[in-house]
């Protein structure tokens, strides 16, 4: 069994620092991880890319080739389906790849930002597919810009996209708040971290005319029902903090038994 995290979120939401934040911190505490580069549009990483899709293709050789612009080409290079005439597809590419990873080994993709990738365009689900039928535990990391969540209506939006990525992908799920360090006001995000739906409803209500009543309640609902309002605050310079957030993703693919001591570590008061 091989495990591996997705890394989506909307373009800019802080994926590949998170990659590099995480590949430093595994260093340091000596757990072996493997970062995979998934964007075909990517110019450099600080993080050292075990592999990187631009081997197979690169976003540049598209948009010229095809006359497609920046995203048009980006979903074109993704497609499992688009590279049936290609000399190698993404499928034997990945087979090829994963076949150097055995057992117990831990990848992280970092996934480019467009949100068409897990909204509604089936070329993540093909991919998880894939990697499902190679053994590994899939779940996705969804990181959201605490930025984008000064107001309800936002915040509304940023589960909007990620619900569409559960419902796509149907795989364990955790949301974090990235660039937790931003923050100037802890409380207004707090508000967020694990809000009532009944706080959430009545600031939607008040942002928006009387008309959207019906409409804002049962946004709130699905919301809810899906027990998605909760988000995981995670602050890059602080080792306790991405420690915190590895362990709640290691527990939703079942690696490692340690998990419940690793929970106990995290000092939430070093926070304030
Ligand atoms: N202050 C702060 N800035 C961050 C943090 N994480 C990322 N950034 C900045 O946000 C910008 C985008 O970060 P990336 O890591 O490239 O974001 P991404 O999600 O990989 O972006 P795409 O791959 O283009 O979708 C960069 O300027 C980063 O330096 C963080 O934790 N704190
Ligand atoms: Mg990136």
């Amino acid at each position: 069994m091989g495990y591996a995290q997705l890394v989506i979120g909307p373009a800019g939401s802080g994926k590949s620092t998170y990659c590099s934040s995480l590949s430093q911190h595994c260093e340091t505490i000596g757990r072996s991880i493997n970062i995979v580069n998934l964007d075909p549009a990517a110019e450099n990483f600080n993080y050292p890319v075990a592999m990187d899709i631009r081997e197979l293709i690169s976003l540049e050789d598209v948009m010229d080739e095809l006359g497609l612009g920046p995203n048009g080409g980006l979903i074109y290079c993704m497609d499992l389906n688009y590279h049936m005439h290609l000399e190698e597809n993404l499928d034997e590419w990945l087979t090829e790849e994963l076949d150097n990873y055995l057992d117990d080994d831990y990848l992280v993709f970092d996934c480019p930002g467009q949100i068409e990738l897990f909204s509604h365009v089936p070329v993540l689900k093909n991919f998880v597919e894939h990697l499902k039928r190679k053994n590994f535990n899939v779940c996705v990391v969804y990181l959201l810009d605490s930025q984008f969540i000064t107001d309800v209506t936002k915040f509304i939006s940023g589960c909007m996209a990620s619900l569409s990525a559960m419902v796509q992908l149907e795989l364990p799920h955790v949301n974090i708040l990235s660039k937790m360090d931003l923050v100037r006001n802890k409380r207004d995000i707090e508000n967020y971290l694990n809000p009532e739906p009944q706080t959430l409803l009545a600031e939607l209500n008040q942002r928006m005319a009387p008309q959207f009543g019906k409409l804002n309640k049962s946004l709130i609902d699905l919301v809810d029902q899906y027990s998605m309002v909760s988000f995981f605050p995670l602050d890059l310079r602080k080792e306790s903090s991405i420690q915190y957030s590895l362990s709640q993703i290691d527990m939703s693919i079942q690696y490692g038994e340690d998990a419940d001591v690793k929970v106990k570590d995290f000092d939430q008061e070093d926070d304030d």
